[in-house]
């Protein structure tokens, strides 16, 4: 039995007051994740204190979605595709998370970071006015494709695209990153975080960051896992394999981290979904 968190009367006042003051229940889950409690149990006491259902709790988080795209996670043990038979290798609910072996072939890997390598940069991240940066917490060099920019990013897209059950449109440009011994990408969320000054600039096209898909290009002989620290999982970094995560309700869960290379080099594919189709800005990244 997992042991639970008591609620304590504070505690419920509190929830109590914050929802009666128009505050939304997205916002109650954050203060209370950022006071220490885990996502499983914030939802857990909310879902109590207010009397509802766990699932109609979940229902009121996730965003409406007029065009309906939804990311569909397959459950196994195999997905055909096309020539391919993509197999799930492990399945998690919170957040919603598969592991695939076999997405990519072994030389369509290495065809991917032979394309990449001469147009390597140091990768940035997007600082809170949206703005592309140079970041400590993230060490890697990296590249972007263009959406279906040669017949073999296309053939990719396509895979992912029936795999996931969402049109290659809601995709951003597949991005190419090499780490080496020492590098890494520490502990973030890819989504965008709504209360930033730059939310509406880099949500305009395309609307918010619903899913993404990691997959790994080579072995690194040591290290290199993709952790989730909130559950306490990694997933090793293995050839044409890739792990799958959504966070359409801006899961806190599915925080996640890049672990260091300690030996050998990594190189990884990401494709992060969009809830609307996406259009990449034109101009130097
Ligand atoms: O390197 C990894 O395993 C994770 C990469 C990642 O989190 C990202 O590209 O957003
Ligand atoms: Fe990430």
């Amino acid at each position: 039995m997992r042991s639970h968190t008591p609620i304590t009367p504070e505690l419920r006042q509190w929830i109590l007051e914050t929802t009666r003051t128009g505050h939304s229940l997205g916002d109650v889950l954050r203060l209370m994740h950022d006071s220490g409690y885990s996502q499983h149990d914030s939802r857990r006491i909310v879902a109590a204190v207010l009397d509802m259902p766990m699932t109609a709790l979940e229902a009121r988080l996730r965003p409406h979605r007029p065009n309906g795209a939804h990311v569909l996670l397959p459950d196994g043990p195999h997905v055909v595709i096309g020539e391919r038979s993509v197999r799930v290798m492990l399945a998690a609910e919170t957040p919603p998370l598969r592991v695939f072996d076999g997405l990519l072939s072994d030389d369509e890997c290495a065809a991917l970071i032979e394309l990449a390598k001469p147009r390597l940069q140091r990768a940035r991240t997007v600082a809170e006015d949206g703005a592309q940066q140079i970041d400590e917490h993230r060490t890697s060099d990296g590249m972007f494709f263009g959406l279906g920019e040669q017949p073999l990013i296309e053939r990719i897209e396509a895979r992912i695209a029936a795999l996931l059950g969402m049109p290659v449109d809601h995709g951003e440009g597949l991005q190419v990153l090499h780490y080496l011994p020492g590098q890494q990408y520490e502990p973030h969320q890819d989504w965008f975080d709504p209360t930033q000054p730059g939310y509406a600039a880099i949500t305009a096209t395309g609307g918010q960051r619903i899913a993404s898909l990691v997959i790994y290009l080579n072995t690194p002989d040591a290290g290199g896992g993709t952790a989730f620290p909130e559950i306490g999982l990694t997933v090793t970094a293995l050839r044409g394999s890739a792990v799958c995560f959504t966070y359409e309700s801006g899961d806190a869960a599915s925080l996640h981290a890049g672990l260091p290379v300690t030996r050998g080099e990594k190189w990884i594919a990401t494709k992060w979904l969009r809830e609307r189709p996406y259009r990449e800005p034109a101009g130097p990244r």
